[in-house]
């Protein structure tokens, strides 16, 4: 990628984190409960089948998302995975089984303190929330720019749907060769397939 798309595709990242930092705390704990109440919709739709496994993300400062989301999955009988960070390569997994079995680890992340299950846990799972700043209507996603998602995405048999705010399905993003595309998008006002 040239240095000029290169300085896009940061100030994209620092215009989203902004507005992100800039969401009331009220305003995020609605967006936390309807993206919670709305994840069953996203296993319906999909056809996770009963005890399947989502792999799924921990939300960290001002990303949508939140440990009831986890919760909702858990009780209804799903498998749920976090992803364990392991440098450049791609993320480990293993499950989540409460608030309580989450240790701290880089970047302000809580991971799960069960075994790890290594990176081909990902191709177990029926379904993957995947952690993004913005999509656009192709799929393309904006990560925080680590390429942890993009070097283990590919590793995935299941519909990739990217969390984000409403305000974050955007009109386009800048594409590279490596960035897997998105099945679909969960905001709080629901999901949509791009
Ligand atoms: N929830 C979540 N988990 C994830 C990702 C993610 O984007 N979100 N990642 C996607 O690849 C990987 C980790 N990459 C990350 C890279 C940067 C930051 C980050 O900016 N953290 C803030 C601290 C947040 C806070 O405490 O307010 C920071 O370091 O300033 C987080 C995760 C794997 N796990
Ligand atoms: N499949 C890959 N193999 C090796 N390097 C990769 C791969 N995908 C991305 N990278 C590298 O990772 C860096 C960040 O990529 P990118 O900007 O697409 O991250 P991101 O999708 O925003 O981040 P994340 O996935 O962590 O949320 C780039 O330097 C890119 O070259």
């Amino acid at each position: 990628m040239t240095s000029d798309q290169l300085e896009r595709k940061n100030g994209e990242r620092g215009r989203l984190l902004a507005a992100r930092r800039a969401v009331p705390a009220a305003e995020r704990a609605l967006d936390a409960a309807a993206l919670a109440a709305g994840v069953l919709d996203v296993v319906a739709a999909f056809g996770v089948p009963a005890g399947g496994t989502v792999c799924a993300y921990l939300a960290v400062g001002s990303e949508p998302g939140s440990v009831e989301l986890l919760d909702v999955l858990r009780a209804a009988g799903l498998r749920v995975l976090l992803p364990i960070v392991v440098g450049a390569a791609p993320l480990d997994w293993a499950e989540y089984t409460g608030e309580h079995a989450l240790r701290p680890g880089p970047h302000g992340l809580r991971e799960p303190t069960g075994a790890p299950l290594g990176a081909s846990a990902l191709a177990e799972a029926a379904l993957v929330l995947v952690p993004a700043l913005a999509v656009d209507g192709r799929g393309t996603r904006l990560g925080k720019g680590g390429g942890h998602y993009d070097r283990s995405l590919p590793l995935a048999n299941a519909p990739l749907v990217a969390v984000v705010r409403d305000a974050e399905v955007v009109d386009e993003l800048p594409a590279e060769p490596h960035d897997v595309r998105m099945t679909a998008v969960l905001t709080p006002t629901g999901l949509r397939l791009v």
